[in-house]
């Protein structure tokens, strides 16, 4: 086999001391998807946690759980690492009104994602170390998997070095949320940033869920049934993506059919053309000359209006109504992951 080398050194648990966390108090600000992951995947790996939050929902849910719950001002007062698990968006008021008031020198202040800091909207005193820890996959899929005894991979990387061990404090948090399972390497927040973004828009869910309602508006358009439709282009969608996931794309043409696999090379280039590409490069450079994120937080200062509109158009549109109607028949697929309101509960649940 020919030798090949990895340019980028990856760390697993073995290559990683935990000692830099122990005796630390960490704080996660947010018990969304990643700060509910993170907290309970360090607390089962045996660190100090505690949560700040503000009334509410997820101040409950992290209450019922079993954790300290106090304001994020609060918490962060007493912690030596602050992990800001907050929506991007909202990060730099919690920052300007919590956390800077409350954080002391040589704290370690950590993130998921490095929007705030890359644009600008978080800037942190010189005698504070700051880091990333990003781990790449959603938060339930992360306390899935390790609850099963598996990982999702985590970039690290860090900003600010006052303490001088700061990369070793960021490793031993990704080794602790479980990411020294399946692989832990070295970024820059930039290049996290700019990798992320561009990733989830042009890629994993922009791309993915414009190819698939494009796929199923075809078939709709041309005559055949929604649900033939929605099984074609979406359902079995998982099971390909599954196959990739595990054995790459020679697993995935290994168990498709030799007359699948001949009209993908064929016809696959006919859908992702010269054009998309240019689209992808162009979306890139939006993200690098920070004309994506100038445009998401004038939305977010503008009250949401097209993000609540466009949600409601998919949410109502036919694609969307047609998976509801088909996944209520499937009993080995939970309530809870099927619907993500409990008004949509009450419409779709066959189980009631
Ligand atoms: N979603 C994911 O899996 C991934 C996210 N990231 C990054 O992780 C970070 C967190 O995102 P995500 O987990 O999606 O966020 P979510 O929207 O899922 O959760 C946000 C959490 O912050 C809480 N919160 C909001 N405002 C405050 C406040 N003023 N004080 C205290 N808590 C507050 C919310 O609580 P409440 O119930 O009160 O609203 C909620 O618990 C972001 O930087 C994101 O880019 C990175 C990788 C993957
Ligand atoms: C793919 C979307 C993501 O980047 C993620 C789950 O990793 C996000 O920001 O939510």
């Amino acid at each position: 086999m020919e030798d090949f080398t990895m340019a980028t050194k990856m760390f697993y648990d073995k290559d990683i001391d935990t000692a830099p966390l122990e005796g630390k108090k960490i704080a996660v600000i947010g018990y969304g998807a990643q700060g509910h992951a993170q907290a309970n995947n360090l607390r089962d790996s045996g660190f100090d946690v505690i949560m700040g939050l503000r009334p509410g929902k997820s101040f409950d849910s992290a209450k019922k759980d079993g954790f300290e719950v106090y304001s994020a001002a609060e918490a962060t007062a007493q912690a030596d690492i602050i992990m800001m698990e907050t929506p991007d968006e909202l990060q730099a008021s919690v920052w300007e009104k919590e956390v800077e008031p409350n954080i002391k020198a040589g704290s370690y202040l950590g993130f998921s994602h490095g929007f705030n800091i890359v644009y600008g909207l978080i800037k942190p005193n010189a005698d504070i170390n700051v880091m990333i820890i990003a781990p790449k996959g959603p938060g339930n899929i992360e306390r899935r998997q390790f609850v099963e005894g598996g990982g999702i991979p985590s970039l690290y990387g860090v900003q600010q070095d006052p303490t001088g061990d700061t990369a070793d404090v960021a490793k031993a948090y990704a080794k602790g949320i479980g990411s020294g399972r399946a692989g832990i390497l070295e970024t820059s927040f930039e290049e996290e940033t700019t990798e992320d973004l561009f990733g989830e828009q042009a890629v994993l869910c922009g791309g993915l869920t414009q190819l698939i309602e494009a796929g199923f508006n075809t078939l709709v358009e041309a005559g055949y049934s929604p649900e033939l439709a929605y099984f074609e282009t979406s359902h079995e969608m998982k099971m390909i993506v599954d196959l990739i996931f595990e054995g790459g794309f020679e697993k995935m043409r290994h168990d498709c059919s030799n007359t699948c696999e001949y009209g993908e090379m064929l016809n696959g280039p006919r859908i992702i053309t010269e054009e998309s590409k240019q689209g992808m490069r162009d979306v890139l450079k939006d993200i690098q000359d920070g004309t994506y994120a100038r445009q998401w937080l004038a939305e977010y200062n503008s009250g949401l209006k097209d993000l609540e509109k466009k949600r409601t158009e998919y949410k109502s549109g036919l694609y969307e109504q047609t998976g509801k109607k088909v996944r209520a028949m499937m009993p080995w697929i939970s309530d809870a992951d099927k619907y993500s309101t409990a008004a949509d509960t009450e419409q779709f649940s066959v189980a009631k």
